[in-house]
């Protein structure tokens, strides 16, 4: 018996041998999951068992004798469970940090010092608590077609209290004009002014520590589409590379190397942006940890390489979403930095640090849910269920909650690896756009960040710059004062055209910071025109600038609005918001059975060419002098019944799926249809 066969029966699987009957045992050591299906090994549970005996029989024999480079390490590198999960890449395996010294809290940034100092505050390296999560806003400089078009700049970002500030125009009763001014806090507020270099200095860096420490770490861009998140991520990986490189050097960190590796998900489906865009799986092992199976790694020894593979990335990402006819921010793009140490002489690797550097898709994308293309409402529902998902799966781990709903997404689920543990730090960078066209994006952008940040620990403990807690300013939802004026500039520079451009980009820091915004004396100000706004009759319904019947395109154009009574209007918004709920739960099942029908087409696609296989054999076995008519005729018979059991099934399943997909269609209209009579009303 060869050793493959024993391995085989060791682990109940001798049905098989015949499949892998004089296969080299090397080559069955370096099989990876996806090969399986060639050997008609198809059966989930007999896949699971396959895959362990593989581990095992790898363990009893050792690496193979030419292993030498990263693309060699195969089995014992990334193979079968990519960069994301199985217990050989297992973080809570490893023995001990790889540097000494406790792991190093967040710290107030420089920039945010630097800042404070010029306003004569209070400075000192204060640490942010022990939260494991940091929320940074960035906002980027207004470019020169938005302030050629005439486009507002409407964000201030107030760095010594860590704060932004975004002026809202609104229409009062009467058809004036009014700011409504809303306040966020953060741990760091960065203004266009701020380099890559110093966001790397608040966002990454501390990361790279916790990376040196057993740690897994996870930096990502959230924002608008155009906002900044992929100029803000493109760079933090050199960065980070470099400093990473810079340890390595120390001599007790000598078989320790650092791999990289960059993927992207697009709907349901995961791409290497490093290998081709070759289609990833996604799979769970036998302990529930979710694999990316096939990720190619790259070592790395030198920053110029991790500048090219990043360029690689943006490359294959943008030209995957030509062939897909989508574009970047309809992707969630993932780079992964591991930490392998090298043991039992240079045989096997164990991860034992990871950063991720996650470039989300576009926030707005989430909310094509209703448009006329099914492709991109499905689309535009998947990445609102992964956005949905990651806010909560951050929220829960902060606050230590024993569910953490990573299954809740592709993404969230191929992330959980980095964010459980003690260990594990995160960190958030929103990115937001200046403009007033884009304040409703800006605003959600900084409410979904506000969310992010509301559950921690340490909320109720950080009173930044002089805020505190117990200020009526704290809290974004109570913090809004409003102003009849346009806000002034708060550098006191005029309007945003006077700044002069550079690169398309209007960039120049003014000399000096004003002085603090009257914000106690803007609020008591708002609080009064609420007070006399209560007295008035019901304003209509805001709208966007320029929409159907709203109200500055309906004012600007002379147009007279037939109002609705508050109960017409109550009922149509009630109904709505019904069917939009309605909608969303289809849109969630719908999301699910297409991954269940394409399985099951897939595991049908197995059936079948095990019945071929079958129907080869009982032909040669037919063809043989004396064989039995009979049991060929019982034979056939019964696999032709298991082709039709298995084609019905699949049939009945696809006509419940695209009696869905009618119903949805259906449906998207008539909340399409109930938003334009709300609309008109
Ligand atoms: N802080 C900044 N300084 C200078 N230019 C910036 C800054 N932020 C963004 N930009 C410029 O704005 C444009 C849009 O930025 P970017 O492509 O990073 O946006 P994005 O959020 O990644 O968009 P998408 O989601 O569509 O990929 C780019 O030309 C970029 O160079």
């Amino acid at each position: 018996m060869s050793r493959v066969d024993s391995w085989l029966v060791t682990a109940g699987l001798s049905k098989y041998r015949t499949a892998f009957a004089g296969m080299h045992e090397q080559f069955f050591l370096e099989l990876m999951m996806q090969d399986f299906v060639k050997y008609g090994v198809v059966d989930q549970g007999d896949k699971h068992r396959l895959y362990k005996a593989i581990k095992q029989a790898r363990a009893v024999v050792g690496p193979c004798e030419d292993a030498q480079d990263s693309s060699s390490f195969s089995y014992s590198n990334y193979d079968l469970q990519g960069g994301s999960g199985s217990d050989l890449l297992d973080l809570d395996a490893h023995d001990g940090d790889l540097i000494e010294g406790p792991i190093q809290p967040f710290q107030v940034s420089p920039v945010g010092e630097a800042a404070r100092a010029a306003a004569g505050q209070q400075q000192g390296g204060q640490q942010l608590s022990d939260s494991k999560i940091r929320v940074v806003v960035r906002k980027r400089p207004i470019n020169k077609k938005e302030v050629e078009r005439g486009d507002e700049d409407v964000v201030e970002m107030d760095m010594r209290n860590s704060c932004v500030l975004v002026n809202e125009t609104k229409l009062k009763v009467d058809l004036t004009k009014y700011a409504e001014r809303h306040q966020f806090n953060f741990d760091e507020a960065l203004d266009e002014y701020v380099t890559n270099d110093q966001v790397y200095r608040v966002t990454v860096e501390p990361l790279v520590h916790t990376l040196f420490h057993n740690g897994k770490a996870t930096c990502f861009a959230y924002g608008q589409t155009g906002s900044g998140k992929t100029h803000t991520m493109s760079p933090l990986p050199i960065r980070a590379a470099a400093d990473i490189l810079q340890y390595l050097v120390r001599p007790e960190l000598r078989d320790v190397s650092l791999f990289v590796s960059c993927f992207e998900i697009y709907g349901n489906k995961c791409f290497d942006l490093l290998n081709m865009r070759k289609k990833l799986n996604i799979l769970e092992d036998g302990k529930k940890k979710v694999c990316v199976v096939g990720l190619k790694e790259h070592t790395v020894n030198d920053v110029e390489v991790v500048k090219q593979l990043i360029e690689e990335a943006n490359h294959r990402r943008s030209v995957g979403s030509t062939a897909a006819n989508a574009d970047s921010s309809r992707s969630h793009s993932i780079m992964q930095f591991a930490l392998k140490r090298f043991i039992a002489g240079g045989a096997h690797c164990r991860l034992v640090g990871k950063l991720s550097f996650i470039d989300l898709a576009g926030s707005e994308r989430g909310a094509d849910t209703f448009d006329n293309n099914r492709q991109t409402r499905l689309e535009g529902a998947e990445i609102n269920k992964s956005l949905l998902a990651l806010k909560e799966c951050i929220r829960a781990l902060d606050s230590d909650a024993r569910h953490v709903p990573f299954r809740g997404s592709k993404l969230t689920a191929v992330l959980r690896d980095s964010f459980v543990g003690e260990t594990a730090r995160t960190v958030m960078i929103a990115n937001i756009s200046p403009t007033a066209t884009c304040v409703e994006h800006t605003l959600n952008t900084l409410r979904y960040a506000d969310r992010v940040k509301e559950l921690r620990k340490d909320k109720a403990e950080r009173a930044p710059g002089g805020v505190t807690p117990g200020d009526e300013m704290y809290h974004a939802a109570a913090q809004r004062a409003a102003v009849n004026l346009p806000p002034p500039n708060p550098y006191g520079g005029g309007s945003s055209s006077d700044l002069s451009s550079h690169d398309g980009l209007v960039l120049q820091r003014p000399p000096a910071l004003q002085p603090p915004m009257q914000q106690q004396a803007q609020y008591q100000q708002y609080q009064q025109q609420q007070r006399s706004a209560a007295a008035a009759p019901l304003p209509p319904r805001s709208r966007q600038p320029g929409m159907p019947g709203g109200v500055a395109g309906g004012a600007e154009a002379g147009i007279m609005h037939e109002w609705s009574s508050p109960e017409e209007l109550y009922d149509e918004e009630a109904e709505e918001e019904e069917l939009e709920h309605e909608h969303g739960e289809l849109m969630e099942s719908i999301l699910e059975d297409e991954e269940e029908i394409i399985a099951l087409h897939r595991q049908q696609i197995e059936d079948a060419m095990e019945i071929v296989r079958r129907e080869m054999a009982m032909l040669q076995e037919v063809d043989q002098p004396g064989s039995s008519i009979d049991q060929y005729v019982d034979s056939l018979e019964a696999v032709l019944a298991q082709k039709l059991d298995g084609i019905r099934k699949l049939q009945g399943r696809l006509d419940r799926f695209k009696n869905k997909l009618r119903q949805e269609d259906l449906m998207s209209r008539t909340v399409q249809k109930k938003q334009s009579t709300i609309q008109r009303i």
